[in-house]
């Protein structure tokens, strides 16, 4: 296969008539990579997450694998498509039934897919060892492990209809650290052994440093940058994708001498404003910014970016560099408002 894996092109949807929760994705992601969704609360990773696993239909806009539409591959044999593509949800515990024991609960898609019972047990014990779970396990009901086991069993179960797509919401959130790195660590194996691939959203941006070859930055139901995790982490293009990175102390602080505050409530995708969606908050907004919606477009070192002054270019760098200058005087224990 040539083309990608996953392809969203030109992906909208809107809620009720008027919640604008995806406005014009485009995206493809390729076999074997990952790539990691970021953003504010109710900038439409979820969402988008729902609509590739096919919960969710898109308003406008084309949606396929392996060059198929969803819909029609959905319609010929709904099925094969649920073992090809497997949700993880954030509250592991909660996705599954309290009334079962998890040897159960692991059986359960067998049946409803046919599949050989003996040989699915097999393969319950072949994961189970792969992802170091105890045997015990099975016996157990999924309140009675810990959170960190229940993450690794609702993984099991959904590895357990040999999917190719895995898409995790939050899958490492209200995990304490060292069991988070663990559960990454797991991942990142089993994408390599099993030939997976992977949309994650995390809020957590260590998580998607670790795991992502390539990061979209979603704001208002749009993509603002899409770029390699390296190159994102490093400099980001996007005055947003600046903002978000500087909130999080821990991502190279050598770089992040300046603390950008977003001032100022998330727009309502309800009636989002116009031109850029983001110059109510930007702390380089420009007249422009204010009457002319930015395409996201490529920039020379091949990544996306939705705006007209991109910090990587001379324009742009100048003016954020002005912008946290004026607001240099501003004490170090005090947030560093740039807008
Ligand atoms: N079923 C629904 N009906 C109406 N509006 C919805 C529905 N689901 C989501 N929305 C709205 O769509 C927008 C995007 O929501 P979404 O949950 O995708 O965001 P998110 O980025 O995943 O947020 P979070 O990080 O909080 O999970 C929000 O404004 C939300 O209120």
């Amino acid at each position: 296969m040539t083309g990608p894996l996953i392809s969203l092109a030109d992906v909208s949807l809107v809620f009720d008539g008027n919640v604008g929760a995806l406005n014009h994705i485009s995206l493809d992601i390729a076999k074997g990579e990952t790539v990691g969704l970021v953003g504010e609360s109710g900038s439409g990773k979820t969402t988008l997450c729902r609509v590739l696993v096919g919960l969710a239909e898109a308003t406008a806009g084309t949606v396929a694998i392996e060059g198929r539409p969803l819909d029609a591959l959905i319609a010929a044999d709904p099925l094969a498509f649920r073992r090809k593509v497997q949700l993880l949800l954030q509250d592991a515990v909660a996705s599954l039934s309290p009334r079962m024991r998890i040897g159960r609960l692991l059986e359960e898609p067998l049946a409803i897919h046919g599949m050989d019972l003996l040989a699915g047990r097999r393969r319950i014990a072949d994961l189970l060892q792969r992802l170091g779970l105890p045997q015990g396990v099975l016996d157990k009901y999924p309140h009675q492990v810990s959170g960190g086991q229940a993450r690794r069993v609702a993984i099991l179960r959904a590895l357990m209809l040999g999917p190719s797509i895995i898409v995790a919401d939050e899958p490492t959130a209200g995990l304490d650290v060292s069991v988070q790195g663990d559960l990454i660590n797991l991942l990142v194996e089993l994408r390599g052994d099993l030939g997976l691939t992977y949309l994650i959203v995390s809020h957590n941006l260590n998580v998607i440093r670790r795991i992502a070859d390539r990061t979209v930055v979603m704001y208002l139901g749009q993509i603002v940058e899409a770029a390699p995790t390296t190159a994102l982490f490093s400099g980001p293009a996007h005055p947003y994708s600046a903002a978000l990175l500087s909130t999080n102390p821990a991502i190279d602080p050598r770089r992040r001498r300046t603390r950008i505050v977003l001032e100022g409530e998330i727009p309502s995708v309800v009636s989002p404003p116009p031109g850029c969606r983001f110059h109510t908050r930007c702390p380089i907004a420009a007249a422009r910014c204010r009457a002319e919606e930015p395409q996201l477009r490529p920039l020379p070192d091949g990544r996306q970016v939705r705006c007209h002054f991109p910090l990587t270019e001379p324009e742009g760098a100048a003016a954020f560099a002005a912008a946290a200058q004026r607001h240099a005087n501003v004490p170090a224990d005090r947030p560093r408002p740039l807008a």
